[in-house]
């Protein structure tokens, strides 16, 4: 399986719109991935708060058109990373959103840990309350989104509901990157699943990104990691190394908590 995280940079010099359509072109140039993904409100910057309400969306808005679209003509999964999501009857949410190579939507993740304490995103967003996989031929994806990176508990609920390859679009700040890459593998190793983290590069409201998208096998081996800057990093990885791991090093089964009734 062939997957392709494009780190997009999320600069304040382009607008909401140019950005869209740059981003479109570059899912298209993946034409022959099996999978791409975007990262966490590169629209707005995951940080540009004051951004989140003007341009919010709805589900089926601007974003929903322009992705659908290059889904189905790079015929590619696309997992489009998030948006600030309009709800008519609520709040905003941080959504992300996943294409099958149609076109169709495939699945709407509303992230359910907020970044910011008592202010910023935690405070101008609803909590998303859902569990999210996504079957696609080869493995089931299970969806999170940047902050819920520290929150190992939401991807054991995944793991229990068939994922295989956890994937984590995120605008993570340069000040805590080694957090990052460390909760990366620690899902990937505890999880004994692919671990796909992409982020975003540039800087936007005074956050330096710290780019280093991350792609880690079940057994925590990096596959594959991005600089700084913007890159489209590409990685090949063999799906049923995760039932293979799992087989081999049967660690999952020998949990003894959170399950009813206990194992032993
Ligand atoms: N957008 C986010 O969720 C930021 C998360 C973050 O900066 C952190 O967990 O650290």
């Amino acid at each position: 399986m062939r997957a392709s995280l494009i780190q997009i940079a999320v600069d304040e010099g382009e607008s909401v719109a140019e950005r869209r359509q740059r981003v479109a072109a570059l899912v298209r140039e993946q034409a022959g991935s099996d999978l791409v993904v975007l990262p966490e409100l590169w629209t707005t910057g995951a940080f540009a708060y004051e951004e989140f309400g003007p341009e919010a969306e709805p589900l089926e808005g601007p974003t929903y058109e322009v992705m659908a679209k290059a889904a189905s003509d790079a015929g590619v999964w696309l997992h489009a990373g998030s948006i600030p999501e309009r709800d008519p009857d609520g709040p905003l949410y941080n959504t992300s959103l996943v294409f099958s190579p149609s076109g169709e939507l495939a699945a709407a993740y509303r992230k359910i840990h907020r970044f910011g304490f008592d202010k910023g995103e935690a405070v101008l967003m609803g909590a998303g309350r859902d569990l999210v996989t996504v079957r696609l031929p080869g493995t089931t994806l299970g969806v999170a989104t940047c902050y819920d990176l520290r929150f190992p508990e939401l991807f054991r609920s995944l793991v229990d509901a068939g994922a295989e390859t956890l994937v984590i679009p995120a605008g993570w700040p340069e000040r805590r990157r080694a957090h990052w890459t460390l909760l990366a593998q620690a899902r990937a190793v505890e999880n004994q699943a692919f671990v796909l983290a992409c982020g975003t590069a540039g800087t936007h409201a005074g956050v330096p990104q710290a780019g280093h998208s991350i792609v880690v096998d079940p057994w925590g081996e990096v596959l594959a990691e991005a600089g700084a800057g913007e890159e489209v990093l590409t990685v090949d990885f063999d799906p049923a190394k995760v039932a293979a791991t799992r087989e081999q090093f049967p660690a999952l089964k020998d949990r003894m908590l959170g399950l009813e009734p206990p194992r032993r």
